[in-house]
């Protein structure tokens, strides 16, 4: 069957300023000074070694974990978004999020679209489709392969309505069809959305992707 994007519902367009951003875990700097206004419309890569921070940025970005200096901002069209309802723009597919094991395929699909608006008005069949995984539905995730449960988490972060993404190394346990899946999913990110790739696999964000070098922070 063929993919074509849907148009998807109006969405804000979002960006992230951050001055002089910093964190430490005890005496470690892991980034800092870092000032940037992040844009909807752009793709970010942050990129750097193993360990270097990455997941870390990421989760301050999204205000998962406090900065140990500097400032975050959220704003919509210039208004000031407060960062504790911020999570109701943000959509994530990490390594460390996990999935609910007890829970069947449909069972993860309805719990999590029972708590967060889906971006296309699509059925949960054809979500099941969309995502190839119509033949698993009923499988527990606990049963799942690691490829299997990493296109589970990019597909609840792509078709959530969110204005910003965060993906950390979104191309983890997938095959190279999952991969291609993997790629047209982010073509069909709506061009208002703020994205972040945290990655060090160039085939995992586009060419024209904006580079955040982490190890520039240290
Ligand atoms: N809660 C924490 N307490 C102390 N140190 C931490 C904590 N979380 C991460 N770190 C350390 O911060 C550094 C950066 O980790 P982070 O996971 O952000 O790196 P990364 O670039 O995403 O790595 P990878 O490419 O391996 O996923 C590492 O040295 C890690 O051990």
């Amino acid at each position: 069957m063929s993919h074509s994007p849907l148009p998807s519902t109006s969405s804000p367009q979002l960006s992230i300023g951050v001055a002089d951003l910093g964190k430490k875990f005890n005496r470690d700097w892991i980034f800092r000074k870092l000032t940037h206004t992040f844009k909807g419309g752009e793709i970010y890569a942050v990129t750097g070694p193993n360990g270097s921070g990455k997941s870390t940025l990421l989760q301050v970005l999204w205000g998962q974990m406090p900065p140990s200096t500097g400032t975050l901002t959220y704003d919509i069209s210039s208004t000031n978004v407060p960062a504790e309802s911020i999570f109701r723009h943000v959509a994530i597919a990490t390594p460390y999020l996990d999935l609910i094991e007890e829970f069947t395929l449909r069972e993860q699909l309805r719990f999590h679209f029972s708590l967060r608006p889906s971006r296309y008005a699509w059925s949960e069949n054809e979500m099941l489709e969309r995502m190839y995984l119509t033949h698993a539905r009923d499988k527990y995730i606990s049963n799942f392969s690691s490829g299997m449960r990493q296109r589970v988490k990019l597909a609840l972060a792509f078709f959530s309505e969110a204005s910003i993404l965060f993906l950390d190394e979104p191309g983890t346990n997938l095959d190279q069809q999952a991969f291609d899946w993997y790629l047209e999913q982010l073509k069909a990110v709506p061009a208002h959305c703020l994205v972040f790739i945290a990655s060090n696999q160039p085939a995992e964000y586009p060419a024209n992707a904006q580079k955040i070098d982490i190890m520039r922070y240290k």
